[in-house]
């Protein structure tokens, strides 16, 4: 009786795991355009011809899928699920507390591993390993630099300037911990795309998301920052939609501080913890950045248990409390899969399926209410391409149940996110050819 019921549970849970919801006539429609999607002879030679097509195997993809969405939640790396597996049954299963010490000389103790994360995040993004820290949720690091750069600030500067459009995150941050300074503190929106006379002798902090989430726009980091200088502002970038998309220059920059998500376009997994940067010069003996979460952790000894706080060398001082070592243990291995990734070819190709994309979807944007909302001039583009559809929410539903996996944003935004790590240009006619069949069949 026992083995019976054990069978057919076992039969049943497997039968549950594989089984998808039945596709409606317009899904499976969607879904047979995708898959017998027509790939162009000039798309085939381009993927054969491809430095980075290699990568596509380091990573777990369903498959009748074309998933871009990786700038809301990057795909799975092959490598991690055994990564956790073992520092679960291992690290801290077997080995349990001495794992935050133990296996330090082979660069496996709980205790750095927060610091060697920060070291495999330092060269996506142009900085020095000392320069990044990697704990907390990117709000909650927004918070921590923002904080840091009004101390910074003459007292005479009380104003956080921003991109009227930011993410919501970095509005309510910017603006509860300006509620909390009281008196005198403003947070001022402006259209980032002119600034001009808005670096005003009153601005402590300019504060822009250098690729936006829903149009895809990306600011010309480089200018703006030595723009800001020159106004004696110190600059706050939100990385989200740039970090392990293309190749990001702080330091070339000048910036002075940034903050990023781990599980975007650096494959993290969900939740995994967020990067801050903080410019070598906010880190010396003097006129260091304040830390206003200062916790055990971020202190030069933790284990001196101090009654007064040390900041540890570098942006460690930034890491208030114990690491979340199950989701670090998952980036620091997501993050092996950009050791041998020339950022440069990432680029290229990251250019190439998005012109691509553009180039493939003209022919639907004459035809159906479609408006491409993201700039054509490389420059100014990150790696997705959104367009305005007033059935938005409809189309992208639709989309997403015959397997061409985007995310719609309000009011009216189609986002298409591409990971040059896992796509190819086959890949984005299969998906042009499921939105083609999704708009046909609501027309
Ligand atoms: C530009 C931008 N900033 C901040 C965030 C928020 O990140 P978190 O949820 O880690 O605070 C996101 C996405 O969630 C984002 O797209
Ligand atoms: N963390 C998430 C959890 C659930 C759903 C979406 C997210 C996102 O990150 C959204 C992202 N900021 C975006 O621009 O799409």
């Amino acid at each position: 009786m026992t083995n019976i019921h054990a069978t057919t549970t076992a039969a049943q849970t497997t039968a549950a795991q594989t089984a998808r919801p039945p596709a409606s006539p317009l899904h499976a429609r969607i879904g047979a355009a995708l898959t017998g999607a027509a790939i162009p002879a000039d798309l085939l030679d381009l993927d054969a011809h491809d430095p980075l097509a290699r990568k596509r195997e380091e990573f777990t993809l369903p498959g009748g899928v074309v998933y871009l969405d990786g700038n809301s939640l990057g795909a799975l790396p092959r490598a991690v699920p055994e990564r956790l597996q073992q520092v679960a049954a291992q690290e801290w299963g077997d080995a349990l507390i001495r794992s935050w010490s133990a296996g330090a000389d082979r660069g496996r103790d709980w205790m750095n591993l927060p610091d060697r994360v920060a070291a495999k995040i330092a060269p996506l993004i142009g900085a020095l390993p000392h320069e990044v820290a990697v704990t907390d949720t990117t709000g909650v690091n927004t918070f921590k630099v923002l904080a840091a750069a009004l101390k910074l600030a003459p007292a005479e500067r009380r104003v956080i300037l921003t991109d009227a459009e930011n993410f919501p995150t970095d509005l309510y941050v910017a603006q509860g911990l300006l509620d909390l300074l009281g008196g005198g503190y403003e947070l001022r929106r402006v259209n980032p795309d002119a600034l001009d006379g808005h670096l005003t002798a009153d601005v402590a902090a300019l504060l822009l998301t250098e690729v936006d989430y829903r149009t895809g726009r990306r600011l010309d980091m480089a200018a703006i920052t030595a723009q800001a200088r020159a106004a004696g502002v110190l600059t706050v970038w939100d990385l989200a939609h740039s970090a392990g998309a293309f190749p990001v220059d702080l330091r070339g920059a000048g910036a002075d501080f940034a903050v990023g998500c781990g599980y975007k376009f650096l494959n993290g997994g969900p939740g995994a913890p967020s990067f801050l940067f903080v410019s070598e010069r906010h880190l010396g003996n003097e006129n260091a950045a304040p830390v206003a979460i200062s916790g055990w952790m971020g202190h030069a000894d933790p284990f001196e248990m101090d009654r007064a706080f040390t900041p540890a060398p570098g942006a460690r001082r930034f890491v208030p409390g114990t690491p979340m070592v199950l989701s670090l243990s998952a980036l620091d291995s997501a993050l092996d899969v950009f050791a041998d990734v020339d950022l440069h070819a990432l680029r290229t190709k990251s250019l190439s399926l998005t012109d691509t994309f553009i180039r493939l979807m003209e022919p639907l944007c004459a035809r159906f209410p479609l408006t491409l909302v993201t700039p054509q001039e490389h420059a100014r583009r990150g790696s997705q391409v959104s367009y305005r559809h007033p059935q938005a929410r409809e189309v992208m539903a639709d989309l997403i149940g015959g397997g061409v996996i985007g995310d719609y944003r309000t009011p009216d935004i189609l986002r298409f996110g591409f990971t040059p790590l896992y796509h190819s240009h086959a890949d984005v006619a299969r998906a042009v050819a499921g939105v083609q069949a999704a708009l046909e069949a609501r027309a």
